[in-house]
């Protein structure tokens, strides 16, 4: 299964975006990677987590820390959970103690607890450096 969308449809990345450019109060996903760019078309949205993290040092700001969640009906997160933290930790370059993801599965209700659709949340705070 896999979701249509203009990019590679991480859900988690795209809400790490949306919470650091808010936290910054400066725009969204879509206004630094609009969806009629062909460059972000299939892109790795990991990739732009690493990009958008640059943004961020640039503008003077780092991750204090982060904590997000998945919620994904049918398949269960867990077993994946260490590898998608590192990659997340990795992706950003920031300690992995800094960095909480956790599944919820909304118990078969609607879409996203059937499995048919997939939804990421993200709190982020951040701490000005200059
Ligand atoms: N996709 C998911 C959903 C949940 N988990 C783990 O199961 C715990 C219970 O979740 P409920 O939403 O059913 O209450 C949750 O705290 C997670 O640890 C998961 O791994 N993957
Ligand atoms: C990430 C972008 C750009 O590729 O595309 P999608 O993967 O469709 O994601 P969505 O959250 O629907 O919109 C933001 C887009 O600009």
């Amino acid at each position: 299964m896999c979701f249509r969308t203009h990019s590679d449809g991480d859900v988690l990345s795209h809400a790490i975006i949306d919470a650091i450019a808010g936290a910054m109060a400066d725009g969204d996903l879509g206004t630094h990677y609009p969806e009629d760019d062909p460059a972000s078309e299939n892109a790795r949205s990991l990739n732009f987590v690493t990009e958008f993290s640059g943004y961020m040092r640039a503008q003077g700001y780092e991750i204090v820390n982060i904590d997000a969640f998945v919620t994904l009906g049918t398949t269960r997160l867990r077993p994946y959970m260490s590898a998608i933290r590192e990659a997340v930790a990795a992706a950003l370059d920031v300690p992995l103690d800094r960095i909480s993801i956790k599944g919820r599965s909304h118990d078969g209700i609607a879409e996203v607890g059937r499995g048919q659709a997939c939804s990421a949340t993200a709190t982020v705070l951040l701490m000005k450096t200059d």
